[in-house]
């Protein structure tokens, strides 16, 4: 860096030459700052001055470092906002964003802590300041909730947030809204203080105009473009008008083509100008009634100021010898100190703004003991209704009976004998019929079929007339049996299949009965009862029970994707929602990197995660008996992990999504194709070649049957089917927090 260039970083706090912003694209495009250039003076107050919508907060928001211009240059205290060596973001800034951007359920100490810790300032310091803010401002007493505040005493409240660890630059976006005329005197008087004898730079846009005649320049904006950047004395002066407003209205005749105006002092308002008429001359003259700061050049005597100061700041401001309504466009920017910045550059995170983070997420937690309840309940309450709901047999299924064997002279009365007899086999075969099928009787099909077409039975169990005899004829005969005895000695089955579950059960129970049953007529008849079965047996499983149960098919799956769903709805959800209402935009500017908060929800979302799992394992294994053969230890971590890949997943939302809406939406949409694709509900078997390599490569689905495999077999971590679940948890973490890392590095974010 030459000297010269040195000089100019020294003497201004903030040059912008040629900015040009724009929001949206194509025709949707609109056009912010338009080649605007501003020169703020070190050492100096600038009040930037413009109708709602001409652009402040867009300006403001390119000086701290929160968006970036789409060309020309900004240089604060002498280097580019958000290059490594600007420290800005960071504590040589304060900024007071228009919005509130602080938490309503922190006290007004609470927040001032808050920034203590993040600036890493000693603890006196941090309760003097405590003390001294809320006097200057009038706050209400420290252990007050920011909630509960009026809307001025928010404001005040965010304005001492800004001022509290004294940067050497103030940004402020409208402090004075809402502030009564005396405590607004006390706020400029403390903004002139800080600016001459300290020397620090501050910069406020305000609807108030006539309370910008405290500052040592004016900027009138209009539509992007700074109209004139002079001192308000001699502004009044070269236009020969009474008050600013007339200058302002002047100028914005003339920037419309309209040379003159009538010297009478314009209605408040127009231009479009939220000029607010509680802040007239009145309040200005409380100023200079109060005889110290009415204008740096006519400070009184008596004030406590420093002169030197005064002195050296008044003959700055004299050497600019630029005409009223040209806007300065030197001294220009120098580009040996504007590097380009790099968006890989990573810096570690500092442990102060990491704490200062992790206590406030725990504080906000902490304050919403009902919702931490629910947080750790909620998965073990899943946990519970899943087991109360899945996986048992249907019961109370009604099933027609039509048995045309019963005769109807003598009451269709079905009777039936337990000795080798050949007699009433309907009878015998539905004593065998599970309890959970009830048993309707019909006179006749039709009727019975009726019934199942109005969903009163779930099917229909038909016997012939002669049934019996046809059996026996059909047992005797052997293979020479005839197609007609074969089809009389049926059991005609029709079943409303629309529920497959209920359909498959039925069948199942109706084949056992018929095992059953056929055991007990060969045993009464002493022969062998197996003799006729069906010559193919299933012998005790090599892993599991035989008929083992749905809930134990589906437990992994639940839990994991129980704890990997909470996982990621909550982290998008507390840090969307952080964006959205909180400290964000504040904590940016204040130097907290992204990345810190992220580190902030991992470490938070981690202590509700490790309850949550516990509470799950604790349902699941102890109070609903899932059985786990394995090691605990590797189903927890396994389960820890998956929890890990769902907060990380969590964090890519919220990194990439505007607002809670999106974040959920994109939650959801995830959740169905990862459950159906991860074989929690179905095998993976059934899936295609293609989807099935698409579904193994998704988050789920491995450590999904990895814990299987160590609930059901016992297995450890020497096998491919239990570290496969580990290896892909672990790869999926790593590349979801890479994904994250690049979207903060090309995104600005704001509340
Ligand atoms: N993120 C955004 N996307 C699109 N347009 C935006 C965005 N932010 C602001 N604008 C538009 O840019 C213009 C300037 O907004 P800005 O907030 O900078 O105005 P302002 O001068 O600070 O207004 P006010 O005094 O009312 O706060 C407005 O028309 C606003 O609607």
């Amino acid at each position: 860096m030459n000297d010269a260039s040195a000089g100019v970083s020294v003497e201004y706090g903030v040059l912008v030459r040629n900015a040009i912003k724009t929001y949206g694209v194509g025709s949707r495009k609109s056009i912010i700052l338009e080649n605007l250039n501003m020169t703020v003076k070190k050492g100096s107050i600038y009040g930037l001055l413009g109708a709602s919508g001409c652009g402040k907060t867009t300006l403001l928001s390119c000086l701290v470092g929160r968006r970036s211009l789409n060309s020309g240059d900004v240089q604060v205290l002498g280097h580019e906002p958000g290059s490594p060596e600007s420290g800005i973001p960071g504590p040589r800034i304060g900024y007071m964003p228009q919005e509130l951007a602080l938490y309503g359920h922190f006290t007004i100490r609470e927040t001032l802590i808050y920034f203590g810790r993040i600036y890493n300032l000693r603890t006196e310091f941090v309760n003097s300041q405590v003390e001294f803010l809320s006097k200057l401002l009038d706050l209400p007493a420290s252990d007050r909730y920011v909630g509960t505040l009026s809307g001025g005493q928010q404001r005040r409240m965010s304005f001492a947030a800004a001022l509290f660890h004294e940067p050497e630059l103030l940004i402020l976006d409208e402090p004075t809204v809402g502030v009564d005329p005396v405590l607004r005197h006390s706020i400029w008087e403390h903004l002139i203080r800080q600016s001459v004898e300290h020397g620090r730079t501050v910069i406020v846009t305000t609807h108030y105009i006539e309370e910008a005649r405290q500052a040592n320049t004016i900027g009138m904006m209009r539509s992007g473009r700074l109209l004139t950047e002079e001192s308000p004395e001699n502004l009044l002066r070269d236009y020969n008008l009474p008050s600013l407003e007339n200058v302002f209205l002047k100028l914005c005749m003339k920037d419309e083509g309209k040379n003159e105006i009538q010297q009478q002092p314009p209605a408040l308002g127009h231009d479009n100008m939220a000029f607010d008429q509680s802040a007239s001359q009145s309040d200005v003259s409380e100023v200079g009634i109060d005889g110290r700061y009415t204008r740096n050049d006519q400070r009184s005597p008596t004030s406590p100021v420093d002169f030197s100061a005064i002195t050296q700041f008044d003959s700055a401001m004299n050497n600019n010898n630029e005409s009223p309504a040209k806007v300065s466009s030197s001294p220009v920017i120098n580009f040996a100190s504007k590097r380009s910045r790099n968006p890989f550059r990573m810096t570690l995170p500092s442990r102060h703004r990491l704490s200062a983070l992790i206590l406030k997420n725990y504080l906000l937690i902490f304050r919403n003991l009902g919702i931490l309840g629910f947080l750790y309940f909620l998965p073990a309450f899943q946990a519970a209704v899943f087991n109360v709901t899945l996986g048992h047999e249907p019961f109370g299924l009604r099933m027609g009976i039509v048995n045309d064997e019963l005769n109807p002279s003598e009451g269709r009365v079905c009777n039936y004998t337990t000795e080798c007899t050949y007699s009433m086999l309907s009878c015998r075969y539905l004593r065998f019929l599970k309890d959970n099928i009830i048993q309707i009787p019909f006179d006749n099909y039709s009727e019975a079929l009726e019934a199942g077409k109005r969903n009163d039975v779930w099917g229909v169990i038909h016997f012939g007339h002669n049934f019996t005899e046809e059996f026996e004829i059909r047992r005797e005969s052997g293979d020479s049996a005839t197609y007609d005895t074969i089809l009389r000695s049926q059991i005609n089955v029709r079943m409303d299949s629309t529920n497959q579950q209920i359909d498959v059960f039925i069948e199942k129970w109706l084949i056992e009965g018929f095992g059953d049953f056929f055991r007990d007529l060969m045993k009464s008849c002493g022969h062998e009862p197996d003799a006729s079965n069906f010559p193919l047996e299933f012998m005790d499983p090599v892993y599991g029970q035989k008929d083992t149960p749905y809930t134990e098919f589906m437990a992994p799956g639940l839990i994991i994707s129980i704890i990997y769903f909470m996982a990621v709805s909550l982290t998008a959800g507390a840090f969307v929602a952080e964006r959205k209402q909180g400290l964000l935009d504040r904590s940016l500017v204040a130097g907290v990197q992204m990345v810190e908060i992220l580190m902030g929800y991992l470490v938070n979302q981690l202590s509700v995660m490790v309850g949550q799992i516990a509470l799950v394992f604790i349902i699941m294994l102890w109070f609903f008996a899932v059985p786990c053969h394995g090691s605990m230890v590797l189903a927890i971590l396994i389960t820890f992990l998956q929890g890990l890949v769902g907060m990380c997943f969590g964090l890519l939302i919220a990194t990439v999504c505007e607002n809670e809406i999106s974040a959920l939406s994109l939650s959801m949409a995830s959740f169905l194709p990862l459950v159906v694709t991860s074989g929690i509900a179905w095998p993976i078997e059934g899936m295609s070649f293609y989807l099935r390599t698409i579904s193994y490569s998704m988050p789920m689905t491995y450590p999904i049957e990895s814990l299987r495999c160590i609930f059901s077999k016992g297995w450890g971590l020497s096998e491919v089917d239990v570290y496969a679940g580990f290896g892909i948890s672990i790869i999926w973490i790593l590349g979801l927090l890479i994904g994250c890392l690049i979207v903060v590095r090309f995104r600005k974010y704001s509340s």
